[in-house]
């Protein structure tokens, strides 16, 4: 029997998402994933029509930094935007070899810009261990994620993924390693993020 679970499609009109400033804050844990989730993630938000230059782009060393992040990103400490995210589409990796904390991606301009985000995404890969880390982090960063879209009024989209297998975070990275690809869920958060500042603007 075919299974019922799954997002109903997405809108696909965003109009007056030319206007909108969209931010991400990606862990640099579990790059396999990584990589692709925010590539899914920025392939449908310019598709919806931000504008690549209104895409800001940070990342922080986990997902337990994440909330910590993204209240960063959103009050507009520091946030470097990045310019040319169409170069981002073909890379193999986000990261150089000497990231630190919110170092944008690689590419990406100087210009720091203190424009007000409309949505931001928070994306992570946490992965089972033997020990019972990933149930704290996972909780934790989730809780977080909400708290931070809550008081802050600016809808945070959770791009978090809680696996408890390699192969389940890999296919829900659009990237499983045997003939099922699986998803790539960055596809759904970057048009969640759009269409709740849209449905929020009315
Ligand atoms: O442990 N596993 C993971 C992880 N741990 C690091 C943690 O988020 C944090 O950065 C450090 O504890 C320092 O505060 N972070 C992830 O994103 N995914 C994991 O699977």
């Amino acid at each position: 029997m075919a299974s019922i679970k799954g997002p109903a499609p997405a809108p696909t009109s965003f109009p007056g998402a030319d206007k909108l400033r969209i931010g991400i804050v990606h862990a640099r844990w579990n790059e396999e994933c990584i990589t692709p989730l925010v590539q899914g993630c920025v392939e449908t938000i310019t598709k919806a029509g931000v504008k690549p230059e209104n895409i800001v782009i940070e990342s922080v060393p986990g997902s337990w930094e994440l909330p910590h992040g993204v209240s960063r990103l959103i009050s507009g400490s520091q946030v470097q935007a990045s310019s040319n995210v169409s170069d981002l589409m073909g890379a193999t990796s986000l990261l150089d070899d000497n990231s630190k904390p919110s170092t944008p991606v690689a590419g990406s301009s100087s210009k720091p810009s203190k424009a007000a985000l409309d949505a931001v995404i928070g994306i992570g890969v946490l992965i089972k261990g033997s020990t019972m880390h990933f149930e704290y982090i996972s909780e934790s960063c989730c809780s977080g994620l909400m708290r931070v879209g809550l008081d802050t009024g600016v809808p945070v989209i959770l791009g978090v993924l809680t696996a408890l297998t390699e192969d389940q975070a890999l296919e829900r990275s659009g990237v499983g390693r045997g003939a099922n690809k699986g998803h790539n869920h960055g596809l759904d958060w970057g048009s969640a993020a759009v269409e709740m500042r849209l449905v929020a603007a009315g």
